[in-house]
């Protein structure tokens, strides 16, 4: 069967890579300065306000019906307090609106050089990301930059985009600007597009050439001298500890790769690392469904399996979070079923 979302995979794909250069500009200039802490003491830049603006702006012009939920919101940059960080947000995201059309894209998506939009417009855009998520209809869900943390420390960080249908995700598109393209390579050229489509496969390309060697992905057999962890390199949001235990339980020797973002799917779908595992700190943190929906069909599409650590389904249709889930879990086949083993063996293994 043919793609019948042809147009959704073309628009996340321009809106991806228009959110890419951008947040790329900012990472090579970033201003003390150009971040703020939200409520949840987490940051947020320039970047990730902007790329919002821009990704939003680019889905509404072509699919004006479709709700977003975004990571986002404008409060912050309304007051005058924070004018400053307003106006250098609308003026990445214009700049990043106006750039010239490349190859494949259509002045109808709302870009090239007269799209030029006001500052109201743009925190508006930012805000069609508020919608509150849920069971049925069409959606898309974005998280304008994955690992803020990882961007501000110089390390990874995605522009994660996906598309959704009765809560079922359906396209998948993540760019991961300093991932490099060849993980045999790891000093070799950067900037990577990842572009999942449920029943049609994933791939990677490169972010600055999308003709440039797209590889279909696949994650290969799996196999005891390569297999290790993906996991976060913040441990508050995933316990290293228990990581380590589940790592010792499985007979692993090689040592976690530590990455942020939703890289580490990209990672694992392109057979660098046997298994991403993300596992609670305890602290009550309720996972956001941006940070696994466009990751979880590229795993699924390489032939990964994807659940939390009870190997219960994520749910993308509860609304913004993911619920009540229990972390996560992504690998090949058989490699799933023994991270899954082996986390019961592990929970066993305390309660005694
Ligand atoms: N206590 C916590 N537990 C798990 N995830 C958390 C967390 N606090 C924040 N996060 C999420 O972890 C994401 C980064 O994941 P990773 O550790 O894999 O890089 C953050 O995305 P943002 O950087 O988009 O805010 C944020 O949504
Ligand atoms: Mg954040
Ligand atoms: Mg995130
Ligand atoms: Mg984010």
């Amino acid at each position: 069967m043919s793609n019948p979302y042809i147009l959704e995979k073309r628009v996340a794909i321009a809106a991806v890579l228009r959110a890419c250069s951008l947040t790329s500009a900012v990472f090579n200039n970033l201003v003390k300065g150009e971040k703020l802490t939200k409520d949840d003491k987490s940051p947020v830049t320039v970047g990730d306000f902007a790329a919002q603006a821009v990704v939003n702006t680019i889905l509404a012009h072509s699919f004006p019906d479709d709700p977003i939920v975004g990571e986002e919101d404008s409060a912050e940059l309304r007051g005058e307090s924070n004018s400053n960080i307003r106006d250098r947000v609308v003026g990445l995201a214009n700049d990043s609106l106006t750039a010239k059309l490349i190859e494949g894209e259509q002045p109808a998506w709302g870009i090239g050089p007269s799209a030029s939009h006001s500052a109201d417009d743009l925190l508006d855009a930012i805000d069609r990301g508020n919608y509150g998520g849920g069971r049925t209809g069409r959606m898309w869900t974005l998280d304008p930059i994955d690992g803020t943390k990882g961007f501000l420390r110089g390390e990874q960080y995605a522009v994660c985009l996906a598309f959704l249908v009765d809560s079922k995700v359906q396209i998948g598109v993540m760019g991961c600007p300093n991932l490099p393209i060849d993980a045999a390579n790891p000093d070799g050229r950067r900037g990577c597009l990842f572009v999942a489509v449920r029943g049609h496969g994933a791939e990677q390309c490169s972010l600055s050439n999308l003709h440039e060697h797209p590889i279909p992905l696949r994650i290969p057999p799996y196999s005891p001298s390569t297999f290790n962890l993906l996991e976060s390199v913040e441990s508050a949001h995933s316990s290293h500890g228990f990581n380590e235990r589940v790592s010792t339980a499985l007979g692993i020797t090689r040592q976690p790769t530590r990455m942020d973002s939703q890289a580490k799917y990209c990672a694992l779908a392109r057979g660098d690392g046997g298994v991403y595992l993300r596992t609670p700190t305890g602290v009550g943190y309720v996972e956001k469904i941006w940070d696994h929906a466009s990751g979880s069909l590229l795993v699924e599409e390489a032939g990964g399996v994807i659940t939390d650590m009870r190997g219960e389904p994520l749910d993308f249709g509860l609304g913004r979070t993911l619920g009540e889930n229990f972390g996560v879990v992504a690998a090949g086949k058989e490699g799933h079923a023994k991270v899954i083993a082996a986390i019961k063996k592990v929970k066993e293994e305390a309660s005694k």
